[in-house]
């Protein structure tokens, strides 16, 4: 059942971002993040192998229950483990799209290179910058919960097209919090945040991460972006669906009005 607020009339706290879909273009993500990190993952792993943070995402990967299912993709069973191995599992998953959690602290490794050399700016969509200057002059926090690991969430929103926009962010939430389509990361993120679920706002592409969220207690609206993939009508009418930041533009505290 959609809520019978419109997001002119909604109040919020905090408002917590997904990026791919939302501030972000699921084209930018795919055809520009993905392929970085497939092309640069090997020259990563060889530079920085037997590192510490190299060490641990390794061991982590072959904790992951895909990848006994990608070792029987191979024709030959590896005698160890070994770059080629770990090189080859990274583009498995990331072909596939898995948010696995070591595999996304990967990917934000080797992007920071990319962003480091100006090869990456993080594409904004161009309501982004606005909406984020509004909230923040309205009082509100503003947090980032996606799959893409904190760190490289700070380096597109740092980094980006817009310029630096980490400057109006307050929190970051990967998937060490949980996964986006489960209720408890939804509470766990509510209880970092010391926050009231119901003043929460989480906005998001995804049905499944809105449904997890609402079911948390957050308010959750869909963004419908120019590539995103088509909502069902019941998916319509079952959640607010905008196709960008502008109709939250005006989003107030609560202070200012009250909840109905
Ligand atoms: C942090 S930028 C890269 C985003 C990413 O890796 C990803 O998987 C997108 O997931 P999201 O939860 O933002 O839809
Ligand atoms: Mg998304």
């Amino acid at each position: 059942m959609i809520s019978a607020m419109t997001s002119s009339e909604r109040v919020a706290k905090v408002v917590l971002v997904d990026i791919e879909g939302t501030t972000t273009s699921i084209s930018f993500v795919h055809d520009v993040l993905f392929p970085y990190a497939k092309n640069n993952v090997e020259k990563f792993l060889r530079d920085s192998w037997g590192g510490d943070d190299t060490n641990q995402i390794v061991q982590d990967l072959q904790q992951v229950p895909q990848f006994s299912d990608y070792k029987n993709t191979l024709c030959a069973l590896p005698a160890s483990v070994d770059v080629k191995l770990i090189t080859g599992f990274v583009r498995y998953l990331i072909d596939k799209d898995l948010k696995v959690t070591p595999m996304k602290t990967l990917q934000g490794l080797i992007w920071a290179q990319g962003y480091g050399d100006g090869q990456l700016k993080g594409h904004v969509f161009e309501d982004v910058p606005a909406a984020f200057q509004a909230w923040c002059a309205a009082g509100l926090r503003i947090g980032v919960y996606s799959s893409g690991s904190v760190a490289a969430q700070k380096l597109i929103f740092g980094n980006s097209i817009a310029g630096n926009l980490e400057t109006y962010l307050s929190a970051h939430f990967d998937t060490h919090v949980g996964h986006k389509q489960e209720q408890q990361s939804y509470e766990n993120i509510a209880k970092a945040l010391a926050e009231d679920p119901q003043h929460i706002l989480f906005l998001t592409d995804i049905p499944g991460e809105a449904a997890a969220a609402r079911s948390a207690g957050l308010q959750a609206i869909i963004l419908q972006r120019p590539g995103n993939a088509a909502l069902t009508d019941d998916q319509k009418s079952s959640f607010e669906v905008i196709t960008d930041f502008k109709p939250l533009q005006n989003l107030k505290l609560p202070e200012n009005k009250p909840l109905a």
